[in-house]
């Protein structure tokens, strides 16, 4: 039987190894933001995680992918337990332009989607999450609450998202918008080591969208997936961002200054993908209220 159930957690207070000490201008300084839980994980260990290779590589449990769209520049991400009968799967960021390819995939590499996931309310192209459900009716959508977004599944700060035996938690990285969530890998020796932060927005690969956020209290050889890329890049690590970044490297000013000068222009789909994104990417959808989630 499959674990699926979104939990939550008690805090725990957090250790000090992983936190960040810069001197610098820290965006996601622990004075300006509650200090992370520390997760205690019920899960039971069949075995240790293989080493993990960053590009697309997969553990002996964790198949991970990938995927491009290029219009909007967006990666989308397919996790999956494949140590797990059914090989429980979901994606974070699915567009709806790719929606038929990551299903292919899904269905090529045998897996079970359960779970299509938005890190936020994207501006600049409409989530494959409505598609989906369409597609495969057993999917649930998620999004965050403080996005006040349509979905099955209301997340937010502590949630766990089981796959079979592997699990991402859920950190609420605001600033990019109200609602952007950070998915990272669970901590634990069954969870694939190093860990994997999926940011959406909020921290791109030498650069960011225009944000606030506590992902660089993570531990420093942590895997930064973001939601986008504009140059090429592909995976970066919180060490790497924190000494090369040239944005969250800066002061206070510097970093104003910085984001104040980006003069990016308004997304081309903004007035599209904006309400589309609130109903999951598709306008129809059912009135059902969200699942609720259990405490
Ligand atoms: N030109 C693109 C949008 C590019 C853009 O503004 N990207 C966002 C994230 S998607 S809304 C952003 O915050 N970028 C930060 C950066 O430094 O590039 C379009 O028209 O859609």
């Amino acid at each position: 039987m499959l674990r699926i159930g979104v939990l939550r957690f008690v805090a725990l207070p957090r250790s000090s190894s992983s936190s960040s000490s810069s001197l610098l201008f820290n965006p996601f300084s622990p004075k300006s933001l509650p200090p992370p839980p520390v997760i205690r994980t019920k899960l039971v260990s069949r075995y240790r995680t293989m080493a993990y290779t960053a590009s697309s590589g997969s553990s002996s449990k964790l198949l991970f992918r990938q995927l491009f769209e290029k219009e909007s520049s967006t990666y989308t991400y397919l996790l999956a337990d494949v140590s797990h009968p059914d090989k429980p799967a979901l994606l974070i960021d699915p567009v709806d332009k790719t929606v038929d390819r990551d299903i292919s995939l899904v269905k090529e590499l045998g897996l079970k989607l359960i779970y299509a996931m938005n890190t936020h309310v994207h501006a600049d192209h409409v989530t494959g999450t409505g598609l989906i459900k369409t597609k495969l009716p057993g999917v649930k959508s998620v999004i965050s609450k403080a996005s006040k977004s349509k979905a099955d599944l209301l997340i937010e700060a502590g949630d766990k998202i089981y796959f079979g035996d592997l699990f991402l938690e859920v950190r609420v990285t605001p600033g990019h918008t109200l609602g952007c969530l950070t998915y990272v890998t669970g901590d634990g020796p069954d969870q694939p080591q190093p860990r994997m932060a999926f940011t959406g927005d909020a921290l791109l690969i030498r650069g960011c969208g225009r944000t606030d956020f506590q992902i660089f209290t993570l531990p420093k050889d942590t895997f930064i997936y973001p939601a986008h890329d504009y140059k090429g890049f592909t995976v970066s690590t919180v060490g790497e961002e924190m000494l090369y970044n040239p944005r969250l490297t800066k002061d206070e000013e510097g970093f104003k200054s910085i984001m104040e000068n980006l003069k990016l222009s308004y997304p081309k789909m903004i007035d599209i993908a904006v309400p589309a994104n609130m109903v999951c990417g598709l306008q129809d959808l059912s009135e059902r209220p969200a699942e609720s989630v259990a405490k």
